[in-house]
């Protein structure tokens, strides 16, 4: 009941807007509705003015020609209100997935991180290529004939007791049976389509991560396995499918046979009914005309409701997930607190601890101090925490206790806005997006000219690769972002980085797995980068940092050393036997 309620919470927000469409068409399906109810007493009527025209009463031809006349005109009323209504329906229902499918984009940009790594990208996908367009068809197709056929069904009901209650009551006697059938076969839909929708959501999760991984899986021969876990996944979602849709599927043939029943006890029992009343041939044929027409009309809603059933359990289970995902806590608002004006000073974590999980402390009471201008490389065992730390500094997750520090002011009283400004993070695994060379290289600073984009990419080492190219920085990312390798992908990031220009630089290098001039070219972009520019750099290759002002060792989620190169190596501790196995690795 409380997801019911939310699913349709979720509605009501993304209709109010249309709210004037949704009246009209309402009022308009009104009309077509009212026009379908009366169209069969005007056919009965018809009727029996035929019957009194056979019985020799040669004026009950006008009231024919009269009552079949009021039928035409109340069928041209409902194909044409129908018409109408469809088409604001359309336009209203395209408006608001529209500004579903926008809100959740915003959404999605506005969440932490920590969503973000708590969620497959293929479930998050689902919610805009299954959910939305869940709730689209439901809208489309079900809305519309909810609203029309309850109108059909309330309406019918009321003209039948007005024409003749016990005929009224002979079509309807049947209901409790058929409410009890669909009921407990909808219970057991709604319980499949549920499970449906989650299953289709936990599919696009492994089929993303998978093809994410396709490299690796290829490289380790893991092809079977990976099979072996889509198929897994896979039939669960088909005998949830067959369940649901078995179900849902049930209740039409079951509704049809049972409108096919009633109709055979509407026109026995009703024709004992007219004998009995010792009404004139005329009338009683002309009422059992109306009352087998009436026995479709007060049928087809349940028929037509229990048929999109399984559509609007769909669009229901997808309305309660979006509105799930519409209650996660988001980043704090990106413009309040202090604006950063710069770093005169150092940035700073000051005893930092945290941990993603409670009761797993990553980090243990974390020191470190970047003088302005300066720079400090992180080092350390896999695992041991170097990227929760670069995390912290952008703010992209909070620390448990401890503060991290620009100018002595603690990061969270900073707008998210100014400390992002601020901070340019080049990552290992850099990310292009769709767009040309130089758009990716002046994402930071969208207005930037040519002639500083190829600066910077010039001091980036990347200018004579791009050069290299047929289109040059015109060249299209889209397919060929697999063309470029994981150092050149950096060294435009790089590039992008030195065009934002910002205070503070936090950069995890990428030279343990790329070729020697590779490696050589980002040490020297690096240089350029770093130079004179606060910096913070969790390094892999010991080479690449034994000029940097400061090196820490995080082993286990603790500095256990601190100094420089010289000062490090003289001490002969873990930092000497990294740097000593790396040599020789080399
Ligand atoms: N999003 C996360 N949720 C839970 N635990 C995490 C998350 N990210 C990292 N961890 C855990 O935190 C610890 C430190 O990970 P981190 O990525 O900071 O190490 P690292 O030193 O950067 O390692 P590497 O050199 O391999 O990149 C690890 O035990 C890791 O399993």
């Amino acid at each position: 009941m409380k997801n019911l309620k939310q699913s349709i919470g979720y509605f009501v927000k993304y209709m109010k807007p249309f709210k004037n469409s949704v009246l009209i068409m309402v009022f308009l399906l009104l009309i077509a509705m009212i026009a379908q109810i009366v169209a069969p007493y005007y056919m009965g009527q018809a009727v029996t003015s035929l019957g009194r025209f056979l019985a020799h009463k040669a004026h009950a031809m006008a009231d024919f020609r009269h009552f079949m006349l009021l039928m035409c005109a109340a069928f041209f009323f409902q194909v044409f209100a129908q018409l109408i209504a469809w088409v604001i329906m359309s336009v209203f229902n395209a408006e608001a997935t529209n500004s579903m499918r926008i809100s959740l984009f915003k959404k999605l940009q506005k969440m932490t991180i920590r969503y973000f790594d708590t969620h497959q990208d293929g479930k998050l996908l689902a919610l805009f290529n299954s959910d939305i367009d869940n709730i689209f068809n439901a809208l489309n197709g079900a809305i519309f004939d909810l609203v029309s056929q309850t109108i059909l069904f309330v309406g019918t009901i009321v003209v039948m007791f007005a024409i003749n209650v016990k005929l009224a009551l002979v079509t309807m006697a049947s209901t409790p049976i058929v409410v009890l059938i669909a009921f407990s076969v909808m219970k057991k839909a709604r319980k499949y389509l549920d499970e449906q929708q989650e299953d289709i959501s936990v599919l696009n999760g492994y089929i993303n991560e998978q093809l994410n991984g396709e490299r690796i899986i290829l490289a380790n021969g893991l092809q079977k396995s990976s099979i072996a876990g889509f198929v897994k996944r896979n039939d669960k979602l088909r005998k949830t499918m067959f369940r649901g849709q078995f179900y849902s599927g049930l209740m039409f043939p079951m509704m049809y046979g049972l409108s096919m029943l009633n109709l055979a006890i509407v026109i026995s029992v009703g024709t004992l009914i007219v004998v009995e009343s010792g009404m004139s041939l005329a009338v009683g044929m002309g009422l059992i005309v109306t009352f087998v027409q009436y026995s479709q009309t007060y049928f087809i809603p349940l028929i037509n409701l229990t048929s999109f059933y399984s559509m609007i359990q769909l669009a229901l289970t997808g309305a309660r997930r979006l509105s799930d995902v519409e209650a996660e806590k988001e980043e704090d608002e990106v413009s309040s607190g202090i604006n950063m004006q710069g770093i005169n000073e150092s940035v700073a974590l000051k005893d930092v601890h945290f941990s993603y999980e409670k009761g797993k402390e990553i980090l243990h009471g974390i020191n470190l101090t970047i003088p302005r201008g300066k720079t400090l490389a992180l080092v350390g065992p896999t695992g041991s925490g170097k990227t929760t730390t670069m995390n912290l500094f952008s703010r992209f997750y909070d620390v448990d206790s401890g503060t991290v520090e620009f100018d002595g002011t603690d990061v969270r009283k900073f707008s998210l806005d100014s400390v992002r400004n601020h901070v340019g993070i080049v990552l290992q695994d850099s990310i292009l997006f769709t767009g040309t060379i130089a758009d990716n290289i002046r994402f930071g600073k969208p207005d930037a000219t040519m002639e500083e984009v190829k600066s910077a990419a010039q001091k980036a080492q990347i200018a004579d690769f791009i050069e290299s190219l047929p289109d040059g920085y015109e060249t299209k990312i889209s397919d060929e972002q697999s063309l470029f390798s994981k150092g050149q992908k950096q060294l435009m990031s790089i590039a992008r980085t030195l065009l934002s220009d910002p205070e503070f630089l936090v950069l995890d290098e990428a030279t343990s797995n790329v070729d020697t001039v590779t490696e050589e070219k980002i040490q020297k972009a690096m240089d350029i980068v770093m130079e004179g520019r606060t910096s913070f750099v969790i390094a892999h290759r010991l080479k690449t940092i034994v000029n940097a002002d400061e090196i820490a060792v995080l082993k286990d989620g603790s500095v256990i050393e601190q100094g420089s190169h010289e000062e490090l190596l003289a001490k002969g501790g873990f930092y000497h036997n990294l740097y000593v196995n790396q040599m020789v690795l080399d």
